[in-house]
């Protein structure tokens, strides 16, 4: 007969459920004392991300960071907690305190190196990345820049007859994929040298290996764990991921072991690498090594590519989308530039108002790199608008929301070149496409030139018209660190003038 003292469930008889309960409930102690115990917890922020880094990952991972964290300001107001251990200001306050000359950038910059040696925007502390720049510098030189005007006009010549053939078969062009053609170009030449020749090959191999690299260092820098497991769920994109680096390294590579040719050569160099080995010959001391050279030659190659393709595909299409705006930047480079066989020369295009304006309307609603830039509190902890942020509390803004502030760029989302004219003092503090203070963009003046050679040439001889699929709802933005277009398209038509 069977006992039934046998057939009675017993607790001891499942260890396994007793240690994952056990567990469980040792879990949420932990993360309630952690909770109580968070010098965070007086700033207020969705209930989830005070405890959890989860809802900050899902929309880092959806690319719609950016509008969750203006959500969140609206309902917390201007400094919010988007993780347990990470603040969010939206704020002008925040820019000169937050991106000052004592902020350490936080570990999210981590993967900002080729193998070991890191680049200058992943260096973390001040004064490492001050030699750094010191050594880069002279390279974005005011004369140097001058020298590269030719380059970047060699490569707009090759675009500019792209549109010419497109104009004469009706074609849209698809801004998103040929402005990214010509940036990577220039600044491949510029960078080292070196041409690439996506505009004669249409071949976007290398932008795709920049595409995963951005990707990669704006989502597993923040959130280490991501690669492991893409490696179990999507082990092609977890290679792709990483073999990223070595795929861009193999043309800085080609390019200084062909610099070294040319210098036995003597042939003459404005590229930036070749800036930095003639540094390297003249002052070995303060020079970059060859390893950090590589380095930095990738840096520049992604930095600097994709931020200035993407503004000027959008300056386009709001200038397409706007033709009274178009008409009056039409107007404009017309009487400075009556002869359209007179070279359209930097030194002029510079003094124009309204394509200054125009540049930076698209740097404003556009902004290429929009989102939090992450830094640490330093000593003695901030304080900004009435909120203590302690010392160490990993702390950001979003170029996004200051450019979007009503009470500092009236009717925020309207493109419109002439706010630029007269800009206020708070327009000017709060404009933070390149970011601010000792760590803002080394490639400013480049990235602004390129803006103004580029534009100035294709609207003197082009009217830009959207295509019917080209939208808003199109054109909106998702983000992992730089932006693009939702569709990854902008289809344009460019009508050349008569
Ligand atoms: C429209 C064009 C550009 C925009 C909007 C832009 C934006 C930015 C921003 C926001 C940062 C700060 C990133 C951070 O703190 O995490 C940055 C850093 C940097 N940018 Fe640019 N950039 C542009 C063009 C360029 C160009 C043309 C180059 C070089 C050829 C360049 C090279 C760099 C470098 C090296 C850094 C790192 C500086 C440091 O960490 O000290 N950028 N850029």
């Amino acid at each position: 007969m069977l006992s039934t003292a046998k057939l009675q469930p017993h607790l001891s008889d499942h260890p396994y459920l007793i240690g994952i309960v056990g567990l469980s409930i040792g879990l949420l102690v932990l993360q309630i004392v952690q909770y109580l115990r968070n010098p965070l917890r007086h700033i207020p922020g969705p209930w989830l991300a005070r405890i959890s880094r989860l809802p900050l990952f899902v929309q880092s991972f959806t690319g719609t960071r950016v509008g969750w964290i203006i959500e969140q300001h609206k309902h917390y107001g201007p400094v919010i907690r988007i993780a347990p251990n990470k603040v969010c200001v939206a704020s002008s306050e925040g820019v000169k305190a937050i991106y000052s000359n004592k902020a350490i950038k936080s570990s999210a910059y981590e993967g900002f190196k080729y193998h070991d040696v890191k680049m200058c925007i992943g260096l973390r502390d001040v004064k490492s990345a001050h030699t750094r720049r010191k050594g880069l510098l002279p390279a974005f030189s005011h004369q140097n820049l001058m020298e590269m005007e030719p380059v970047i006009r060699f490569h707009l010549e090759r675009f500019l007859k792209w549109l010419e053939k497109f104009d004469h078969t009706r074609e849209y062009v698809d801004c998103f994929k040929w402005f990214r053609y010509l940036t990577f170009d220039v600044v491949a030449d510029i960078a080292f040298g070196q041409q690439i020749g996506m505009l004669v090959q249409e071949d976007d191999n290398f932008i795709r290996h920049v595409e995963y690299r951005n990707k990669r260092n704006g989502l597993a820098g923040p959130f280490p764990f991501i690669i492991p497991l893409l490696k179990i769920l999507n082990p092609e994109t977890a290679r792709n991921w990483i073999n990223a680096d070595d795929e861009i390294a193999k043309y800085a590579i080609r390019a200084r072991d062909g610099w070294s040719r040319a210098e036995k050569d003597h042939r003459p160099r404005v590229d930036i690498l070749a800036r930095l080995e003639e540094a390297a010959v003249k002052n070995p001391k303060e020079a970059l090594s060859p390893e950090e050279i590589i380095a930095e030659m990738m840096e520049i190659l992604n930095a600097g590519s994709d931020t200035t393709a993407n503004t000027a595909m959008f300056a386009s299409y709001e200038l397409a989308t706007r033709p009274d705006v178009q008409q009056k930047l039409y107007d404009e480079l017309l009487e400075a530039f009556p002869d359209d066989s007179e070279p359209l020369t930097f030194a002029k295009l510079s003094q124009l108002p309204f394509l200054d304006g125009a540049c930076r309307e698209a740097l404003r609603i556009h902004a290429p790199i929009p989102s939090y830039l992450e830094r640490l509190a330093p000593e003695g902890g901030l304080s900004i608008e009435g909120t203590f942020i302690p010392e160490g509390t990993i702390v950001g803004m979003q170029a996004y929301t200051n450019h979007r502030d009503p009470s500092v760029y009236p009717d925020p989302f309207r493109f419109w070149p002439e706010r630029w004219f007269n800009p206020s003092a708070e327009m000017k503090l709060n404009f933070l496409p390149f970011s601010a203070g000792p760590r803002s963009c080394i490639g400013l003046n480049l990235g602004n030139m390129q803006l103004r050679i580029h534009l100035g040439h294709i609207f003197r001889m082009y009217e830009a018209v959207c295509a019917p699929q080209t939208t808003p709802e199109a054109m909106s933005h998702v983000e992992f660190f730089t932006i693009r277009p939702k569709n990854g398209k902008c289809d344009l038509y460019f009508r050349k003038r008569k």
